[in-house]
């Protein structure tokens, strides 16, 4: 069933380079989403420097909202941490010796308010509106690629939740996470250091792929498995663990938090394209928009070098 088409007439070339990428891997970087293409991966963790502002500078400074985002989330790690096992917001695992800590923003869980943590809460809800912009856009994009009835994947961007992860640096061995595939249709990921791997087979071959930082990555769920009836599969990934404090952001679509409703998504302003895993040689969408035909021309633009920092510093 592995790459199955999937009843759609005369697929786009931008729909097409989707379905590949979806029926293929299941996972793709994506380049361009508003809000995301200022991230930047190109300035390396200096071990001279702290690891926030490591941390930071591979952000890059015009990361805007997302910025923020990383800005709170630290901010929420670190208060929580100092409150050792009394935690409010935070859970861990392994909870004997935790090597991550995470939060969850979805409807109808609390964030810490005003007074207790200024500002936290406005940066968390902005960057779960800035990861459901993409979600909703590419939940429509993948039901049309693959020919799913319309709106078969409507709703996913809206009942989700996101989490905001930290994982404590270590001396390289075991696994921040170990292998899992998520809950839901699909997950949208952002790291700000390497560590989220994938897992890829090639001509028959199984091997860990270290998904870039700095990117908004989509890794398909059982959901879409399902929906797919077998032609996309969930994507299997898994944390290495890695010398330096790592902070992420993974949203959760379809997953049972929040209550469903329809989303109406603005349109992704530029490209999203797989170019740090072309670099792989795996298969990555061109996708522009939520309508992924309008824009043609855009198809043809070439890939991104991994590593390329655009305008940021
Ligand atoms: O931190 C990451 O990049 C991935 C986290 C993850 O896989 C998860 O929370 O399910
Ligand atoms: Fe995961």
């Amino acid at each position: 069933m592995r790459g199955r088409r999937m009843g759609v007439t005369s697929p786009c070339p931008q729909a097409q380079r989707l379905r590949d990428a979806l029926c293929g891997p299941g996972f793709f970087a994506c380049d361009g989403a508003a809000g995301f293409a200022a991230a930047c991966t190109a300035v390396p963790a200096d071990s001279s420097q702290s690891s926030a502002v490591a941390s930071r500078a591979r952000i890059g400074p015009c990361g805007g909202v997302l910025q923020e985002a990383y800005r709170a989330s630290r901010q929420l790690h670190a208060a929580e941490a100092a409150l050792g096992e009394a935690a409010r917001w935070t859970q861990r695992k392994p909870l004997d010796a935790p090597r991550r800590w995470w939060f969850t923003v979805a409807a109808g869980r609390g964030l810490p308010e005003c007074e207790e943590y200024p500002g936290v809460a406005a940066a968390l809800r902005a960057a779960d509106a800035l990861f459901a912009a993409p979600a909703g856009a590419l939940a429509e994009a993948a039901a049309a690629a693959l020919g799913l009835p319309a709106g078969a994947l409507r709703g996913a961007a809206a009942a989700a939740m996101l989490r905001g992860l930290r994982y404590r640096p270590t001396d390289g061995h075991g696994l921040g996470i170990s292998e899992h595939v998520d809950f839901g249709d699909f997950t949208l990921c952002h790291g700000d250091g390497p560590g989220l791997e994938a897992r890829a087979v090639e001509a028959g071959v199984q091997r860990w792929l270290a998904l870039p930082p700095g990117q908004l990555l989509f890794l398909a769920g059982p959901g879409l498995e399902k929906k797919s009836a077998g032609a996309v599969r969930a994507v299997r990934h898994r944390v290495a663990a890695g010398a330096a404090e790592r902070f992420s952001f993974c949203r959760l679509h379809r997953c049972g938090g929040g209550a469903e409703r329809s989303v109406v998504t603005s349109p992704l302003q530029s490209l999203l394209h797989g170019s740090a895993l072309e670099r792989t040689s795996l298969p990555g969408p061109t996708i522009s928009d939520g309508r992924f035909c309008s824009l043609g021309g855009t198809a043809e633009a070439p890939p991104r070098p991994v590593g390329d920092a655009g305008s940021c510093v």
